[in-house]
């Protein structure tokens, strides 16, 4: 057997958690193994956030452009792919080739395996032949891949996820879209301005179930105002494809068809490849459970999607920067003690990162290692409007007993709204006994930059009698927060 290579830590899956905890760690002088098996990077910056927001930010400028009917004379819009595609290509992706992502990680000093990698033992991994053991830690950023219902003969068709359909590069005449999530949505009006029939058919009785209803109305109105067909309560029985076109049949007998099929039904982690049970744990649950510091057990961490809790670039980056600081921590102990910590044979790497840590300052005791709080997590779906929220619903807030005051108000009430001629709304929700917000909604032309005001006083927990006495500049979209609190009861 291979004898296995030492070094400080190990980091399997290098997408947008994992690159970041392995490349700060090997700046700071750690040596530190990535092991990614497809691209460095992850869903992100290939197939994720970055691609699509090339795609919306194109298909907002035709339906601006499309506004100018009526607002400022006349305009001919004729859409074009072509320039989406290859931005993509040139700009976002390098048409799918991480080189450059591979350079920036080595050239931090980090040693990069291209494959797959398993836990092998505690403190193990294996990656084909090679066996390396860590000194510090392991940590897991393996994210999640679609999930694919077992629905009748869809894994026989040609179907797309979310890659097939951010590669493209030739747009089909027709599209269903089953899932009516955030990517569904995202992607479903995008291919919309682009001339395509779009048919979103969702199992749930609303688009955008896990927000507000009233923004999964919003959201659903201006889908339909650009042409999608929105279904919702259909339970996919059956799909067909005959060589040309998809058929989707649902158990209600509902039957829809198109040219090309896009199942965005949700992620899901892929534990069993993970080899968790050499370490003894359960690789049968939906995501890796993780304390506060994001450990998984003593010495193994896990960073992104494969939490589970909250599948966002900003939650994998949030929970990085947690992990980086408990892994210097635990080296600079271990460095200060290598005897109690059993690493006696630490040398080089531990020491440069000690002294990194000695002069920067950026962490003392495990004591002033951050810990996660999700209180304030905020996510935007960007569709026209967008849709920005933070922290509980509504809904969720009643459900854990909260003392619950509710604040709305639609945006075109307020000036710059009516202005605007926008859709969207911002909804408070506020804790009445510990007088705060406790979440928000905003939905609107900007609804995901003025959420930022809405994520300072949840995170902050501001009192809602300092929210009220604030200024809010005229005319804005933000303005409007100072209607809804005014509205809280
Ligand atoms: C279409 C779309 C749009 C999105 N838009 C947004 C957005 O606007 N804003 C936002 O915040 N989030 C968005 N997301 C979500 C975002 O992409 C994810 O939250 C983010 O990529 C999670 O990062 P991660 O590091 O946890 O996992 P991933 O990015 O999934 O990376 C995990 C990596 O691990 C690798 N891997 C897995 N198993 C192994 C193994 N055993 N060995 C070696 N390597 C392995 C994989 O190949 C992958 O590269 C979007 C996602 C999609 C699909
Ligand atoms: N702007 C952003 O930040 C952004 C954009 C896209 C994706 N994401 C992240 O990616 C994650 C995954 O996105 P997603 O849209 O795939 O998942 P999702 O969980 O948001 O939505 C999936 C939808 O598919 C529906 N569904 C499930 N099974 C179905 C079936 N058999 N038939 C019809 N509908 C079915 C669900 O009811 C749900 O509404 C999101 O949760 C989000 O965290 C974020």
């Amino acid at each position: 057997m291979a004898e296995p290579e030492i070094v400080d830590v190990i980091v399997v899956g290098l997408g947008v958690g994992g690159e970041e905890v392995a490349g700060r760690l090997a700046e700071a002088g750690l040596t530190v193994v990535g092991i990614e098996r497809d691209l460095v990077g992850g869903e992100c910056p290939y197939w994720g956030c970055i691609p699509s927001k090339m795609m919306i930010r194109a298909a907002n400028a035709l339906a601006e452009a499309r506004r100018v009917d009526g607002l400022a004379g006349s305009a001919q819009v004729r859409s074009d792919w072509a320039p989406v595609a290859r931005r993509i290509r040139e700009e976002a992706t390098d048409t799918w080739d991480d080189r450059a992502a591979v350079d920036r990680f080595t050239g931090r000093g980090g040693r990069f395996v291209r494959g797959s990698g398993r836990l092998d033992g505690p403190g193990r991994v294996r990656v084909g032949e090679r066996v390396f053991r860590a000194r510090y830690g392991i940590v897991l950023g393996t994210g999640t891949r679609p999930s694919v219902p077992p629905i009748d003969g869809l894994a026989d068709t040609p179907y797309w996820t979310n890659h097939q359909a951010i590669e493209v590069e030739e747009l089909p005449a027709s599209l269903l879209v089953l899932g009516g999530g955030a990517i569904g949505l995202e992607l479903a009006q995008v291919f919309a301005r682009f001339g395509v029939r779009v048919t979103v058919v969702e199992a749930l009785d609303r688009v955008l179930a896990v927000e507000e209803p009233e923004a999964s109305e919003v959201a659903a109105a201006a889908l339909r105002a650009d042409g999608v067909e929105i279904h919702t309560g259909v339970k996919a029985a059956r799909v067909d494809h005959d060589g040309r076109d998809f058929t989707v049949r649902g158990a209600g007998g509902e039957e829809f068809t198109a040219e090309r099929l896009l199942v965005v039904t949700g992620r899901r982690a892929h534990l069993d490849e993970l080899g968790l049970d050499t370490v003894g744990i359960d690789a049968k649950q939906r995501f890796l459970p993780v304390d506060d510091r994001l450990h998984v057990a003593d010495g193994l961490w896990a960073v992104g999607d494969v939490t589970g809790e909250g599948a966002f670039t900003h939650i994998a980056m949030y929970q990085a920067a947690i992990v980086i600081a408990d892994i210097l921590d635990r080296a600079r102990h271990a460095f200060a003690s290598p005897d109690a910590s059993g690493t006696a044979s630490v040398v080089g790497g531990a020491m440069g990162a000690a002294s990194a840590l000695g002069t920067s300052g950026s962490s003392g005791s495990a004591g002033t290692v951050p810990r996660a709080d999700y209180r304030a997590l905020p996510r935007v779906t960007f569709t026209d409007p967008e849709v920005g929220a933070v922290g509980l619903t509504e809904r969720q807030a009643r459900e854990r007993g909260i003392n619950v005051q509710v604040g709305f108000t639609e945006l075109s009430s307020s000036t710059r709204g009516w202005i605007h001629r926008s859709e969207g709304f911002i909804k408070v929700v506020a804790d009445a006994d510990q007088g705060v917000l406790i979440g928000a909604t905003s939905v609107g032309p900007a609804g995901g930059e003025v959420l930022s005001a809405l994520v300072v006083a949840v995170h902050a927990a501001v009192p809602l009698a300092q929210l009220r006495h604030m200024i809010y500049a005229y005319p804005t979209f933000h303005r409007a927060i100072g209607d809804a609190l005014r509205d809280l009861s």
